[in-house]
């Protein structure tokens, strides 16, 4: 039972390092763990374990010890993980090892907030450049950017070496400027617009959408009082199961 740095091409270290192909839930799982284990660390703890861990990131530890074991970490029986190391592990998994620039397209009610939060520069993240296409808004201060046209952003791109392009424009725009993005040479998007992109192979998009899950979080309250409402017997017999 041990952990070891993830290894170069066919096994050796140096190089290029190889990365493992993940399932895309474990990979949506590893930020969650990343979470807990920096609190982990603040707390003044050195080692975690599994069951531990799990219940700090909301996992069953079975599936958290599956999760771990594909990046080659396993813990160590009755000490259980390293917290230093599995944080150094995820974050070199999850490519946090340098800092990546991020360009913010919309700078509306949402783009405001987004540009403001500081918790994108503490997870590893840069936001390096603001863009709107409204003239009232360039050159606006937010949190030392000044915001600039929309025009501007294939030099900025290029300029500031951008590897991520968030999308807070009204959903008509948002394909003009995912295209905007692809052509500046962005290849990794997140969309905030309620709308599906076309891009083409090898760019990678996330879409955020709250009204998504609220409207997921409405069919289980829609569930429930609907269970609540079958003959007594029934209800709890279809809640129980
Ligand atoms: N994902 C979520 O959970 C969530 C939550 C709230 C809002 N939204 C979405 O986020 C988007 C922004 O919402 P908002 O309330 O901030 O809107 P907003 O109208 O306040 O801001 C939109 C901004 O985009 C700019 N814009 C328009 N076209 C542009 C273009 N081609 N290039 C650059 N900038 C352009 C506008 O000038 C404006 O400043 C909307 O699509 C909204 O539906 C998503």
């Amino acid at each position: 039972m041990s952990q070891h740095r993830p290894t170069g091409p066919n096994g050796r270290s140096g190089g290029v390092p190889a990365l493992p192909d993940l399932p895309e839930a474990t990979v949506a799982r590893l930020p969650e763990y990343l979470r807990a284990l920096h609190h982990i660390a603040e707390t003044g703890n050195d080692t975690i374990s599994s069951e531990g861990l799990a219940a700090a990131a909301g996992v069953n530890s079975a599936k958290l010890r599956k999760d771990l074991s594909h990046l080659g970490s396993y813990g160590t029986r009755g000490v259980g993980y390293d917290v230093a190391l599995l944080i150094d592990q995820i974050e070199f998994t999850l490519g946090l090892t340098q800092r990546r620039a991020v360009a913010l397209v919309g700078v509306g009610n949402l783009g405001h907030a987004l540009a403001g939060y500081a918790g994108f520069a503490s997870r590893g993240f840069r936001i390096a450049a603001l863009f709107d296409a409204d003239q009232a808004r360039v050159g606006e201060p937010i949190n030392g950017l000044d915001v600039r046209h929309i025009s501007e952003l294939a030099t900025v791109a290029a300029a500031e070496s951008i590897a991520i392009g968030v999308i807070a424009t009204p959903a008509a725009a948002a394909q003009d400027v995912a295209d905007a993005l692809v052509a500046a040479g962005v290849t990794s998007i997140l969309n905030f617009a309620p709308c599906v992109l076309s891009v083409p192979e090898g760019v990678d998009v996330r879409k955020v959408d709250l009204a998504i899950e609220l409207q997921i979080l409405s069919f289980h309250e829609h569930r429930k009082s609907a269970l609540t409402s079958l003959p007594g017997g029934l209800a709890e017999e279809a809640v129980g199961t």
